[in-house]
C-alpha cells in the first residue's frame, strides 16, 4: 500500500516570551490511501497541532522541523500558492470548533460555495446549487432555506454538519477532521458518524482526531495514540480495542464507562520540560528501571509501540 501522507521526524515547538514548549516530538507516521486513521489521546497531547501542521495552518510562532509529504511533495517546503490549492481542495479540513470556522456575516451557502469557486471551474450559481445539495446530503433541512441563513441561526449540531459539508465540498483526496463529535448530542452524533462512514465508503482517506473512542471504533481502520507529543502506539483498530500494547492505550480503554470507568491516575507531564525516558512512566503500573531511558519506537509487523515491555516480549 502506498502512503498518501508520510510524516517523518516531525518536531513542532512554540516559543513565546515566557515559554517554550514542544507540542510534537520526532513524530513519524504514514497514512495510506483510502484508510481511516483515528488519532486519539488526552487533551493537550498535540492532536490539533498535528492536524494543523499537515494543513500548514500553524501560527508563525511555531517552529517546525521534519518532513510532511503529501503524494511525495513536502508540504513544509511548498509555496503559498501550492498550499492554497491543496488546502480545502485536495486536503479538506473540518476544524475543532465549528463556531469559529464560519464567517458570521456571510450566508451559509456562500461559505460552502467559496471553496468550489477557488478550487473548481464552477460558476457562483452552479456552486450555490451544489452547496444546497451538500446541505441536503448532510441533513441540514430544508436545505434551500438554511442555505440563505447566517451561521448564528444554526444549532451546534447543524453547524457541525455544515462544517463537514464545507470541508468536503470539493471531493478532497484526504479529510482531516478535528473532534467532529465534540459537543454533539447522541442523535446528531450518529448522523455525523454516518457522514464519515459514507466518505470512507467513497474511498476518501480520513484522519479523524478524536477523544471519542466509540467514534473511532465505528470508523477507524487504524489507531495512532498520541501521548504528550509522542506517538506511543500505532495499530489496527481490532488490536487497539481488544489487546492494546501500550499501557497508556490500555488505560484509555479502562476509562471507558463500558469497561468500568477507571480513569488513569495522575496527569500527563507538562510539555515545556525536557523529558527523559518514557513520558508515561510516572502513571504506569508496570514501570521499571529501564523506563528512565529513552524509549525507541519498536516496530512489530505493521504496528509500532513505544514501550520496553514489547522490546523484550514481542519482536515478531
Ligand atoms: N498556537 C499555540 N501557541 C502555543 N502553544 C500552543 C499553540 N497551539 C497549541 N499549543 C500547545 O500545544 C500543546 C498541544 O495542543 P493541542 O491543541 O494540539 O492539543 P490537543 O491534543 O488537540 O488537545 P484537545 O483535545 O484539548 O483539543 C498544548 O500544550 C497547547 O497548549
Ligand atoms: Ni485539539
Amino acid at each position: 500500500m502506498q502512503p498518501i501522507i508520510e510524516i517523518s521526524n516531525l518536531t513542532i515547538s512554540f516559543h513565546g516570551d515566557e515559554y517554550c514548549l514542544t507540542a510534537i516530538e520526532e513524530l513519524t507516521l504514514s497514512i495510506f490511501k483510502g484508510e481511516t486513521l483515528a488519532i486519539i489521546g488526552e487533551s493537550g497531547s498535540g492532536k490539533s497541532v498535528l492536524g494543523q501542521a499537515i494543513l500548514s495552518i500553524l501560527p508563525e510562532s511555531a517552529e517546525i522541523q521534519g518532513i510532511i509529504n503529501y503524494r511525495e511533495k513536502n508540504l513544509l517546503m511548498a509555496s503559498d500558492s501550492e498550499l492554497e490549492s491543496i488546502r480545502g481542495g485536495l486536503i479538506g479540513w473540518v476544524p475543532q470548533n465549528p463556531k469559529m470556522g464560519f464567517n458570521p456575516s456571510m450566508k451559509m451557502w456562500k461559505q460552502i460555495a467559496e471553496s468550489m469557486i477557488i478550487h473548481t471551474d464552477s460558476s457562483w450559481s452552479e456552486a450555490k446549487r451544489q452547496a444546497i445539495s451538500l446541505l441536503e446530503r448532510f441533513k441540514v433541512l430544508p436545505a434551500d432555506q438554511w442555505a440563505d441563513a447566517y451561521p448564528v441561526s444554526y444549532s451546534g449540531g447543524m453547524l457541525q454538519r455544515a462544517m463537514v459539508a464545507m470541508g468536503t465540498s470539493v471531493n478532497p483526496d484526504v479529510i482531516i477532521a478535528d473532534e467532529p463529535t465534540k459537543g454533539v448530542d447522541l442523535l446528531n452524533k450518529s448522523g455525523i458518524t454516518d457522514l464519515f462512514l459514507e466518505m470512507k465508503n467513497r474511498g476518501i482517506t480520513q484522519i479523524l482526531i478524536t477523544h471519542d473512542l466509540d467514534f473511532a471504533r465505528e470508523l477507524a481502520d487504524r489507531v495512532a495514540v498520541l501521548y504528550c507529543g509522542q506517538i506511543v502506539e500505532i495499530t489496527s483498530k481490532e488490536i487497539f480495542f481488544t489487546h492494546p500494547r501500550h499501557p497508556y492505550s490500555h488505560g484509555l480503554l479502562q476509562s471507558l464507562p463500558q469497561n468500568g470507568l477507571c480513569p488513569i491516575p495522575g496527569n500527563a507531564p507538562p510539555m515545556h520540560i525536557v523529558h527523559t525516558g518514557c513520558r508515561f512512566k510516572d502513571r504506569c503500573s508496570d514501570s521499571k528501571k529501564e523506563c528512565k531511558n529513552p524509549v525507541p519506537f519498536f516496530s512489530m509487523n505493521k504496528d509500532y509501540v513505544r514501550c520496553f515491555n514489547y522490546h523484550n516480549r514481542d519482536q515478531s
